[in-house]
């Protein structure tokens, strides 16, 4: 069975605006590190937030983990939000929190209200975040405040807090683009290389189709909501790629 399955996705943001997504169709599978490509506007960011809902679908059936995450209620969504990590562009960490909450703050959906009021963790959240903290290369780091740190810095405690909930899926939302080539390529590396370890598939939206095409075994080139390629990265040839950036204003 699929990790995630997608079918007959539709968005519209407002009952009379246009159709987002336009019945978008796929599946994602356990060993898929599976890129979304496409010009910007075309549905990207859209697509990786139906599924877990923080954007509500208009349309059609998602299935992830083996749950119809559009029939889930407010309970069971939380529970199925847990299972996904998620990374951001804009690395969405607590500036004036350390290094070390912020990872530790990956925990807060296991942790219960009253122990996550009083940031009271566990021994074993503890060591697992400074193993993760190792992991990313900011062991030297641990109590600094988030923004002191540089943008592939600050992307390295994204990854770390996202690996902290121990997901069955990577939601990489444009992980790289408020970074340098170098860097991105840095953290494109770590962060595949960690899920490859660890067995988690991911589905990541990425502008970039050089970094797409040389850490994603899977390819879905998306325009204006339609899905215009979904294959192996072997098989994406130049053609496909000018009929996914056809209508992009250069
Ligand atoms: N909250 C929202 N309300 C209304 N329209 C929205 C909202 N979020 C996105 N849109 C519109 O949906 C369309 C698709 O946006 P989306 O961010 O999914 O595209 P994208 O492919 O990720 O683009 P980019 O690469 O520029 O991030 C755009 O026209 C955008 O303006």
């Amino acid at each position: 069975m699929s990790v995630l399955s997608v079918r007959n996705l539709r968005v519209r943001y407002t009952a009379k605006g246009p159709e987002i997504l336009k019945g978008i169709d796929f599946d994602l599978e356990s060993d898929d590190f599976l890129a979304m490509i496409g010009p910007s506007g075309a549905g990207k960011s859209t697509l990786i937030r139906c599924v877990n809902r923080l954007v509500e679908p208009t349309d059609g059936q998602i299935t992830l983990l083996g749950q119809d995450v559009r029939a889930l209620n407010a309970r069971d969504l939380r529970g199925l939000r847990r299972n996904v990590g998620m990374i951001f562009q804009e690395f969405n960490l607590i500036n004036r929190m350390s290094v070390m909450d912020n990872v530790l703050s990956g925990r807060l959906g296991y942790t219960s209200n009253i122990r996550s009021l009083f940031r009271h963790f566990p021994k074993e959240d503890i060591s697992q975040a400074l193993d993760y903290l190792d992991r990313v290369g900011l062991s030297d780091h641990i109590n600094k405040r988030a923004d002191e740190l540089s943008g592939g810095q600050r992307q390295r405690v994204g990854i770390a807090r996202a690996l902290m909930q121990q997901p069955k899926l990577l939601l990489l939302d444009e992980p790289t683009s408020a970074l340098d080539p170098k860097i991105s390529r840095e953290v494109m590396a770590l962060i595949m290389g960690i899920a490859k370890e660890l067995g988690v598939p991911a589905l990541c939206n990425i502008h970039d189709v050089q970094l797409a095409k040389e850490f994603c075994n899977r390819i879905i080139g998306l325009q204006d909501g339609v899905k215009k390629f979904d294959g192996d990265t072997a098989t994406l040839r130049d053609s496909d790629l000018e009929e996914i950036y056809a209508m992009e204003v250069l």
